[in-house]
């Protein structure tokens, strides 16, 4: 029995049954017949071989008989990390996508996201998006809200209040020429970024934190990103923003920071880039800023989708990975269509064969990597992979109860399949209807709680 178990553990559920996860060393580990024991905190207390149950259950002191078994076609796999995502677009999500990223931002984007002034719509959007993130296996997102101080910090009151482990940021721009209506002063924007972090941070939420959320390069005056390098740092927080995601973007960043060698470069020289920073897409980073991701201990999200959907570009994951740059996966609603992380899970291997369709030298991502992107590499790329991404004893349990064969479901399990055949199943035919339940730290968060009562969670609550 391993020795980093810990006995002094009050336990309040033990699991026995198929456990998959990623090590830092493998990317798929398959665990059959195991148990798993979660404290009364929510954290992992041992996870050891079915064989060993009455040994177990002398030491940890609990009941071999209130042991909840899996069945066959059953599997416990971590929760998925959305590593980027935009709850506000989730309104709009699955249309406009007829149009590159800068003219997209002004078309659709900005005018939906002013909307979000209004707090009964920001309530209505954001409990949706955290119900369906979550329905969908997601346990940790990593979401841009709006510049809206009220809105965002509800955002964060929503997210708790589900159980959803969550980063969440209030937008920053205090530059926009084409809706005007929709930016901040730059003494607004730092104003109301130092109170929403106050604020979320004075609310205690056990699994929400803020995160400094510059929108990226071109949106932000070079004052502004340099206050809000300096509010992440003296507060210790994580930083998120958008680089190199499609060509005229990059070419628009060189005309507005002349000075600069790279995009990446401008980040760095605001000191936004941490091992607390997570930037989305990347796309178009040399080599030179890959290193500088790594040197700094920054990350990537890589969200396929939203690169496809908007005709952006395509990463080169094999060389995100070879200069050892933390990565993840991102749905990025609403450019990316999808809200759910299998669906990012799918659209990484696609631009993967992509890649390997134009040369046919490429070395394709295993759905093993991916799936390790979309759990423990997330949340290595958040720098939560001290609390969550994989069953190690002393992170929280976070999970999915996985159903393969669920009544219903889109799979057919047309002959009895064996572990890895079922989770490769489930990436790239399932949805959340194999998902029958989701644990965050330890708390059954899905099927939904009938004591939440959703129509009563209160909008004054928030910025209160
Ligand atoms: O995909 C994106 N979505 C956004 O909302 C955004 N803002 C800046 N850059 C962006 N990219
Ligand atoms: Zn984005």
């Amino acid at each position: 029995m391993a020795n980093s178990n810990r006995p002094n553990a009050d336990i309040s559920h033990v699991y026995r049954g198929t456990f998959i996860h990623s090590t830092q060393q493998t990317a798929l580990q398959i665990l059959e017949d195991t148990l798993l024991g979660v404290d009364t905190d929510g954290k992992i207390a041992f996870i050891e071989k079915g064989a060993e149950l009455n040994q177990l259950s002398q030491i940890f002191g609990f009941n071999p008989s209130e042991v909840t078994q899996l069945a066959q076609h059953e599997l416990f796999m971590p929760g998925l990390v959305d590593t980027h995502i935009h709850a506000p677009q989730y309104c709009y999500a699955g249309t406009a996508l007829d149009m590159p990223l800068l003219q997209w931002l002004n078309t659709y984007t900005f005018p939906v996201e002013s909307r979000f002034k209004d707090l009964e719509f920001a309530h209505r959007v954001y409990t949706q998006v955290v119900q369906r993130t979550l329905r969908n296996g997601t346990t940790t997102a990593c979401y841009f809200a709006t510049i809206h101080t009220d809105a965002s910090l509800l955002l964060g009151q929503i997210a708790n209040d589900f159980g959803q482990r969550a980063l969440v940021g209030k937008v920053c721009m205090d530059r926009n020429n084409s809706v005007k209506h929709y930016k901040e002063t730059n003494q607004e924007s730092q104003e109301e970024t130092c109170r929403f972090i106050a604020e979320l941070l004075n609310k205690k939420y056990p699994l929400v934190r803020p995160v400094v959320t510059p929108r990226f390069a071109p949106s932000c005056t070079g004052a502004l990103l340099g206050q809000l390098g300096a509010i992440a740092k003296n507060n210790n927080l994580h930083i998120q923003s958008h680089i190199s995601e499609n060509v005229e973007e990059v070419k628009l960043v060189k005309e507005l920071f002349p000075e600069s060698e790279s995009y990446t470069d401008v980040y760095h020289k605001y000191n936004l880039l941490t091992d607390k920073t997570v930037m989305a897409h990347g796309c178009y980073l040399t080599d030179a800023e890959l290193a500088l991701f790594r040197e700094t201990g920054a990350s990537l999200s890589h969200c396929p989708n939203s690169n496809i959907s908007l005709c952006s570009g395509m990463l080169d994951v094999r060389n995100v990975l070879k200069h050892k740059v933390k990565l993840g996966l991102g749905t990025d609603v609403a450019g990316g269509y999808s809200a759910s992380m299998l669906d990012a899970v799918r659209r990484a291997l696609d631009t993967s064969k992509v890649l390997t369709i134009q040369d046919p030298e490429y070395e394709t991502l295993t759905f093993e990597e991916v799936f390790r992107l979309a759990t423990l590499g997330g949340s290595h790329a958040l720098s939560l992979d001290d609390q969550t991404g994989n069953f190690e004893v002393g992170k929280d349990f976070d999970a999915l109860r996985v159903n393969v064969a669920a009544a219903g479901g889109p799979i057919d399990m047309i002959q009895c399949e064996g572990p890895k055949v079922i989770l490769e199943k489930f990436l790239n035919l399932g949805d959340d209807r194999n998902i029958a339940e989701v644990f965050v730290a330890g708390r059954k968060v899905v099927p939904f709680s009938p004591s939440l009562n959703i129509a009563s969670i209160s909008v004054n609550g928030a910025g209160s």
